[in-house]
């Protein structure tokens, strides 16, 4: 029998941040992963090769080239998520399954492993769509698409949220003929209408969607897929990609023998990330919060600390965004809309930067509250989140946007845009009634007035 005091469970995203993070801290750490490649979702079938593929598709590159591209930046970054990396930090790796024997004692490859604390990190998988035939004739997700030895002539693409939008653009974009099946009426039904309809003006360019559409049945043509819809219609594609949301990973582990209960699909935690039993955190894909690479690091930054200090962190998620990837850049930054008492937008039309560009389909929306405290936001332009971090950095500063007006902002910049945005919220402060009286008064004192 093996002891730790911490076993961290998936060496994806949040399970590598929190193992390397409690070694740096001198916990006795040790990490188990199915595979010796460590790096979970975001290396080898998310972020990283889906911003590779998304590079790709703007270089011109070939099918064979954008693979090669793909495997390189894979192999490049998995030099840093090593076992060997992490070994040297002084984290134990176990490689192989998981799985609970009791709340204190998993077993991995028929080897017991007794510790003080869990962390489950055992990320998400693509959700299975009950469609007739659809295991018959097999399908592509976003682990298998990366690795495709040609590049599909057409592809349909079952569902429309950020997986789908972010490979079917890149992958319209290498010529690939690409239809979006949506179910619902529009996509980013999380977005304002304006930005709505700006990133959907870009993409019906680029791709057919079919909204308020369910695929019922597919069979095989030849070597094509036949999808048949529930109104009747048909398309005949090359290739079948569902990307319908996720699953949490939770196959292997034998919950119940930990006494770890789930709520809708999810492991239920409190907002100290503690399952139903407290010495067993879960973090990342594999509960119900930000489907991110980032809220699986935050999350595994707030276990750390509360297993070094038992305390709640308070507003994790306080300035928490969310980017699409594809082009324009769709941008969230999450916040209670209740707490919003104006909506200020802004667009590029004004800003000469933009002009030179011919680039007029830049909206930012931003929700403050009555100091003119950023409270969410919104966004849709090229390269338009690296922008928008300087408006979450402000949120979390609680800082209003009027203080953006003071800044110097080099002329012809893109920021300017920001800066726009503070005038006119200072402008309509200035033109109140009261302040141009108290300007009169004070100017007429001053012995300047007319
Ligand atoms: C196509 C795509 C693009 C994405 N793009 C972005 C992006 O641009 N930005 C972003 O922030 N997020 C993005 N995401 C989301 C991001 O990849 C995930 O949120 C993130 O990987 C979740 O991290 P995790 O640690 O929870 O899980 P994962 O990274 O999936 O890690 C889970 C690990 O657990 C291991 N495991 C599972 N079961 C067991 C077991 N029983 N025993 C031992 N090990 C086990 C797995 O092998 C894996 O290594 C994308 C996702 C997809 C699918
Ligand atoms: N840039 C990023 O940060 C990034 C990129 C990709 C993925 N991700 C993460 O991965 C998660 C999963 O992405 P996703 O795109 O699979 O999921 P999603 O849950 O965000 O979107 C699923 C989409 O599929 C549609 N859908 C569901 N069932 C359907 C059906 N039967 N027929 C047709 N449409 C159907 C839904 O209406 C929705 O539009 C996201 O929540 C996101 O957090 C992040």
């Amino acid at each position: 029998m093996k002891e730790h005091k911490v076993v961290v469970i998936g060496g994806g995203s949040g399970g590598l941040y929190t193992a390397a993070g409690l070694a740096r801290l001198h916990v006795d750490v040790a990490l188990v992963n199915i595979t010796e490649k460590l790096g979970g979702d975001c290396l080898h079938s998310g972020c990283v090769p889906s911003k590779s593929l998304i590079y790709a598709s703007t270089q011109g590159m070939t099918w064979e080239q954008t693979t090669e591209h793909i495997r390189k930046v894979i192999a490049e970054i998995q030099v840093h998520d090593s076992v060997e990396r992490f070994e040297g930090l002084g984290v134990s790796v176990y490689i192989g399954h998981a799985k609970f024997v009791s709340p204190y004692e998993i077993e991995v490859n028929g080897q017991r492993i007794r510790a003080k604390k869990f962390v489950i990190a055992t990320g998400s998988k693509p959700r299975e769509l009950p469609i007739e035939g659809i295991e018959t004739i097999g399908y592509l997700t976003n682990e298998s698409l990366f690795h495709l030895k040609e590049q599909p002539k057409s592809l349909g693409i079952i569902g429309a949220g950020p997986i789908a939008l972010e490979l079917g653009q890149a992958m319209s974009k290498l010529g690939t003929n690409v239809h979006i099946i949506n179910r619902d009426k529009e996509i980013l039904g999380q977005f304002d209408r304006s930005i709505r309809t700006t990133a959907a003006s870009y993409f019906d360019k680029e791709m057919t969607f079919y909204h308020q559409a369910q695929v019922e049945r597919v069979e095989a043509q030849g070597n094509q897929k036949l999808l048949i819809f529930n109104d009747g219609k048909q398309l005949l594609v090359d290739e079948i990609m569902v990307a319908a949301g996720r699953v949490a990973n939770i196959g292997s582990l034998r919950l119940e023998n930990a006494g770890v209960a789930m709520k809708e699909g999810f492991i239920k935690v409190t907002d100290t990330h503690q399952t139903t039993k407290a010495h067993i955190y879960a973090i990342g894909d594999v509960i119900d919060t930000y489907a991110h690479t980032h809220a699986a690091g935050l999350e595994a930054r707030a276990v750390i600390e509360h297993i070094i200090f038992p305390k709640k962190k308070k507003d994790l998620y306080f300035d928490f965004s969310a980017i699409i990837y594809t082009s324009p850049e769709v941008y969230q930054l999450f916040g209670n809309e209740n707490e919003v008492v104006e909506t200020l937008q802004v667009t590029s039309k004004d800003i000469d930067r933009y002009k030179t560009e011919n680039m007029e389909d830049v909206i930012i929306r931003i929700g403050i509250d009555k100091k003119g405290n950023i409270i969410n936001a919104q966004a849709v332009g090229p390269h338009i989140s690296d922008l928008m971090q300087l408006v979450a950095y402000t949120k979390r500063m609680k800082k209003s946007i009027s203080t953006w007006s003071s800044m110097t902002v080099p002329y012809p910049t893109h920021a300017q845009i920001l800066q726009q945005i503070a005038n006119t919220y200072m402008s309509r402060t200035l033109e109140k009634p009261i302040v141009q009286n108290l300007i009169k008064t004070y100017i007429s004192i001053r012995g300047l007035g007319k």
